[in-house]
């Protein structure tokens, strides 16, 4: 099978890198296109810009930072609408709001090609072994076109029938995790402050009702203050904002996500936007970041 994949950031290069592995044939493009050049060198061939992917390929997937990444993709100069149509599907990943998804669906189907949101739960290392989860929503043919990749790309794929409902799971999701990590961040901060070692709350949390694989690995990195990047903060922060723009529209009061996603926002201010969302542990602590930028 031959896909095309646009966007080679954390996430699509260890998926388009998975791909090759199992034997699909990959047309990579990246907006930086040097990125490209790691995947040139496992056997996939590059493109110099979306569209020219999209006109080799039946099948197109995207993996891009935000919803303005999304919508430029598509919609700009060289980009996917160019060359979508008849016969051809295009699947995007990304974590994006049903309002881009939408929105991209509706200028795809126009085009006559067939449109997949799909995005997934699973960070860095699932990637890398093919064990995300998919959370698929919009044209059920294609995603029936799509099983043999989803089956090297997941554990596990969901299709949640119309569009949107991809885009909203996993808001909802990412709403839960963020604000997760900012209570094991005050967890860590009182454990410590109160005079316990915060390595046997972890400890004790690994034993318990609460135990999660996301505790368990993020804790002891973020005792050691390391956040090299599988999720970056700044990406977080975005879920958290489109998370409660959902809660906006659907009324749902939501006092713990507004509270986490300031805190992410702040940790974003301090310059610690491209670091790991587990950074957000610094602005609990109070100690702030190192840089001053806005990431
Ligand atoms: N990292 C994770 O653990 C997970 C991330 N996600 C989601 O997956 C998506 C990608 O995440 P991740 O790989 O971590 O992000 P990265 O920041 O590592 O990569 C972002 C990608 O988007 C591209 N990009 C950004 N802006 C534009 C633009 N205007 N036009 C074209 N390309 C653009 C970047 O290109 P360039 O290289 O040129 O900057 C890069 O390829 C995000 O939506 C994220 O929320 C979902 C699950 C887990
Ligand atoms: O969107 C990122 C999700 C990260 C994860 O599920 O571990």
């Amino acid at each position: 099978m031959e896909v095309g994949f646009l966007g080679l950031g954390i996430m699509g290069k260890a998926m388009a890198a998975n791909l090759l592995r199992h034997g699909f044939r990959v047309t990579v493009w990246n907006r930086t296109l040097a990125k490209c050049q790691e995947l040139a060198a496992l056997g996939a061939t590059v493109g110099e810009t979306p569209a020219s992917v999209v006109s080799k390929c039946r099948y197109t997937i995207a993996m891009l930072s935000d919803p303005s990444a999304a919508l430029s993709v598509v919609f700009d100069k060289d980009g996917v609408l160019e060359q979508i149509g008849s016969g051809k599907g295009y699947v995007d990943m990304s974590t994006v709001d049903a309002a881009t998804s939408t929105k991209i669906s509706e200028a795809v189907k126009q085009k006559g090609g067939a449109f997949l949101e799909a995005p997934v739960s699973g960070s860095k290392k699932p990637a890398e072994d093919g064990q995300l989860v998919i959370l698929a929503a919009g044209d059920k043919p294609l995603y029936d076109g799509m099983v043999p990749a989803f089956d090297v790309l997941g554990k596990k794929s969901f299709f949640l029938g119309e569009i949107g409902n991809g885009a909203k799971m996993k808001l909802v999701v990412n709403m839960i995790m963020g604000s997760m990590m900012n209570a094991l961040s005050e967890g860590l901060c009182l454990a410590d402050k109160s005079g316990l070692s915060p390595q046997t709350l972890l400890d004790v949390l690994d034993l318990g009702a609460i135990a999660n694989p996301m505790f368990k690995l993020k804790g002891p990195t973020m005792l050691q203050g390391s956040y090299n990047p599988a999720f970056p903060l700044k990406h977080q922060q975005k879920d958290m904002r489109l998370a409660l723009a959902l809660g906006d529209e659907n009324a749902v009061a939501m006092p713990v996500s507004a509270a986490a996603n300031e805190a992410f926002k702040k940790a974003r201010s301090l310059g610690l936007g491209d670091q790991d969302f587990s950074a957000v542990y610094e602005v609990v602590k109070g100690a702030g970041g190192s840089g001053s930028g806005q990431a």
